[in-house]
């Protein structure tokens, strides 16, 4: 079935209608990052850029790294921008747009994020890169798409026993890395554990300016659940969103983050930028 013009959307030009991106704009692999600067931060160090578009925050820089095309893409902060990208990444890989059909033989995206990250763990040191095993949704995304085949049920309701916050309306989803990326991204320059995803960067990440948060003690009950010897180890805005409608999708997802805050011990870090510039060498190395 033709999908109609109010679902997919193209812009004059043909292209897609937030990231403004043509099918032939998208490498195989991409790199996401948050912040838009983060783009050029990935890409000068392509030996060539042959493409570079832009929407509102989302920035593509699509080129050639050692010989393998990459493309980076920004997406701005939290899930509601993931579910924007990753439905229109996977447009643009898997639907004709001529013919508005999904293609039968359907395309693999590897999608790596380079994100930064605040720590709940005391001993996870600012500037450490921590590769996310599973991702925590609090934010909701998932819930809005039949997503039980690929969310991992077990963490889920061993968390939400642990949590006891179904009387508040907040029912974490968990879904897993790809666990061909992961193995692809190991060495022992880089931690692992699960990654809580949410809303917002303040209360909902149980920061206190003016405003205190509903439930006082939101990092500390998160810093002390374990499952399978595994921890929470930090909190951010997109990892959840991002292994959840990548593995819906049928794609490869895995989301590497420096840890720029420690919410145990109060630090932030002092040198953010060059630990990110760190993260992006390394991820572009174990690529190629
Ligand atoms: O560094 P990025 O990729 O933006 O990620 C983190 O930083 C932002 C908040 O400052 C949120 O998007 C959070 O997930
Ligand atoms: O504490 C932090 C640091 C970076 N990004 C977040 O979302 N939280």
């Amino acid at each position: 079935m033709a999908l109609l013009e109010s679902e997919l959307i193209l812009n004059p030009d043909g292209s897609i209608y937030h990231l403004n991106l043509l099918p032939e704009d998208i490498a195989p692999t991409i790199i996401v990052v948050g912040d838009p600067n983060r783009v050029s931060m990935v890409s000068k160090y392509f030996d060539t850029i042959e493409v570079i578009k832009e929407k509102r925050e989302f920035l593509t820089q699509t080129g050639v790294y050692r010989g393998k095309r990459i493309s980076v893409v920004s997406t701005g902060i939290g899930t509601d921008n993931i579910d924007i990208v990753f439905n229109e990444l996977d447009a643009l890989a898997n639907i004709d747009f001529k013919t508005r059909k999904v293609k039968s033989k359907k395309k693999q995206l590897q999608i790596i994020r380079i994100g930064t990250s605040g720590a709940i763990q005391k001993d996870i040191p600012i500037d450490s890169f921590i590769a996310s095993t599973s991702g925590i949704g609090f934010e909701g995304l998932l819930h809005f798409y039949e997503s039980q085949s690929v969310r991992n049920e077990t963490l889920e309701a061993s968390l939400n026993d642990f949590l006891g916050w179904h009387h508040l309306n907040i029912v974490p989803y968990a879904v897993d890395c790809s666990e061909e990326l992961l193995k692809k991204f190991s060495s022992n320059r880089i931690r692992f554990g699960i990654t809580g995803t949410n809303s917002g960067f303040y209360g909902p990440q149980g920061r206190n300016l003016r405003l205190p948060p509903r439930i006082p003690d939101f990092n500390d009950k998160l810093r002390d659940f374990t499952y399978q010897k595994q921890r929470i180890t930090n909190l951010e805005m997109e990892t959840a969103g991002i292994y959840g409608l990548a593995k819906l999708l049928g794609h490869q997802a895995l989301s590497l983050n420096v840890i720029l805050a420690n919410r145990m011990t109060g630090e932030f870090s002092k040198n953010g930028f060059l630990a990110i510039d760190d993260l992006i060498k390394y991820a572009l190395g174990k690529l190629t």
